[in-house]
């Protein structure tokens, strides 16, 4: 069984914060509010989107609502390619951790319409052998049960897997699912919730390099 690199989605495989950002201020012109900064909007990724929109309204003062919620999920679902792309690097590491043996997958708390529409529209969604989003089991990032479910879609098992992500709940779930993980610190998180990571790859250039060092700790793997 080939070992597994699991990859967060937001801020470590595409940079997605432009079209969340573009949604956002759709949002917010809709309901009357002024649009965001793009480090502001950066730092509410991570939780999932009712967190995002969540967090998003409180920042302008509105409170919650199931509509405001359903208006930006439609609207992000439908444009979430537009301005999003590979962060520079990503296309080539997944090529080279392919050709020495790496099965890959998609851990994302991004809803998974969303997910498969914008892996999709970058072409990309073929690499992957199994895409958990934030609504595909019953828990998400960080709660462990995701990552493994993820796992498990993919054919693999926690003890030759190694996840690859930007934010605390990235490193939290790879905790708790016993996967090592490599913190990826081109991404969104602040270099504090690296803590826990077996190691930070600085570029996507580093991960070959960075999972081939972690890959003689994984269970049963050979060469
Ligand atoms: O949807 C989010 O908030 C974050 O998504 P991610 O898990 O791919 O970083
Ligand atoms: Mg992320």
């Amino acid at each position: 069984m080939p070992p597994l690199a699991v990859f967060d989605l937001d801020g470590t495989l595409v940079d997605s914060a432009p079209d969340i950002h573009a949604a956002l201020d759709r949002l917010m012109a809709r309901l009357d509010r002024p649009p965001f900064a793009r480090q502001e909007v950066v730092r509410m990724i991570g939780d999932g989107v009712r967190v995002l929109v969540e967090r998003a309204l409180a920042a302008r003062g509105l409170p919650f609502s199931e509509a405001a919620l359903a208006g930006f999920t439609a609207d992000y679902t439908a444009r979430a390619a537009e301005a999003t792309a590979p962060f520079p690097g990503i296309p080539e590491a997944l090529t080279a951790l392919a050709a020495a043996g790496w099965r890959l997958a998609v851990c994302t708390n991004k809803p998974v319409a969303a997910t498969l529409a914008l892996l999709r529209g970058l072409g990309i969604e073929g690499r992957f052998a199994a895409i958990g989003g934030g609504d595909s089991f019953p828990v998400r990032k960080p709660d462990p049960g995701h990552l493994l479910g993820t796992l498990a879609a993919a054919g693999g098992t926690p003890g030759r897997a190694v996840m690859i992500g930007d934010h605390r709940n990235d490193v939290a779930a790879a905790a708790g699912a016993g996967v090592p993980c490599i913190f990826a610190g081109w991404g969104y998180g602040t270099p504090a919730m690296a803590e826990g990571a077996a190691a930070t790859a600085a570029a996507p250039a580093a991960l070959p390099a960075a999972l081939a060092g972690l890959r003689g700790r994984l269970g049963d793997i050979g060469g």
